[in-house]
């Protein structure tokens, strides 16, 4: 049910006002869950594990290390059927960094096992302009889901290091 939906992106929002504010990015917060269980799989934050990590990376390589994968391209082999992921901020399809965007991590693991995106807000035109996430992950069947209601609290966290 929607409710649901919400208090995921609320929990994703808790764990984003754990990243170290900077200027150069967002303050973001990831959840993966069983869409089918409702347990929630993994967590993850900006900058929660070493180096320039991103919320939804850090969700997949915890995962990973979980299970002693020691590539979260390959967590469609521990993952359920139908997986939800849910994040504070759509999945960046570019980084101005040159690391690996997320939906690219998404795309590796794959549709057949992560089945819905929700995203709490569209990423804002200051760093990357035309986030071409939703298209791509579209078009690998994944449904996009925004989920309304939380946007200015969500965006109030994410730029908490960017000069005012
Ligand atoms: N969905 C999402 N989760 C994050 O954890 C995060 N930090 C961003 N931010 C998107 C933004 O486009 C990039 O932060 C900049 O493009 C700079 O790139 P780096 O982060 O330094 O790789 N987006
Ligand atoms: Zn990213």
């Amino acid at each position: 049910p929607a409710g649901d939906h919400e208090a995921y992106l609320r929990h994703a929002l808790s764990l984003a006002q754990k990243s170290p504010p900077k200027p150069s990015n967002y303050r973001v917060g990831a959840v993966l869950v069983n869409a089918a269980t409702n347990e929630v799989l993994s967590t993850g934050y900006t900058l929660e594990l070493p180096g320039n990590t991103h919320a939804e990376q850090c969700c997949f390589e915890k995962l990973a290390q979980k299970h002693s994968l020691d590539d979260a391209g390959n967590l469609a082999d521990v993952l359920p059927d139908d997986v939800a992921l849910y994040t504070t901020m759509e999945p960046c399809s570019f980084r101005l960094s040159g690391n690996l965007p997320c939906v690219d991590r998404i795309l590796k693991i794959g549709a057949a096992k992560i089945r819905t995106v929700y995203v709490g807000v569209y990423e804002p035109e200051k760093f990357v302009s035309d986030n071409s996430g939703r298209q791509k992950l579209q078009d690998a069947g994944i449904s996009y889901v925004h989920v309304p209601g939380l946007e200015k609290d969500i965006l109030e966290v994410a730029t908490a290091g960017h000069e005012k």
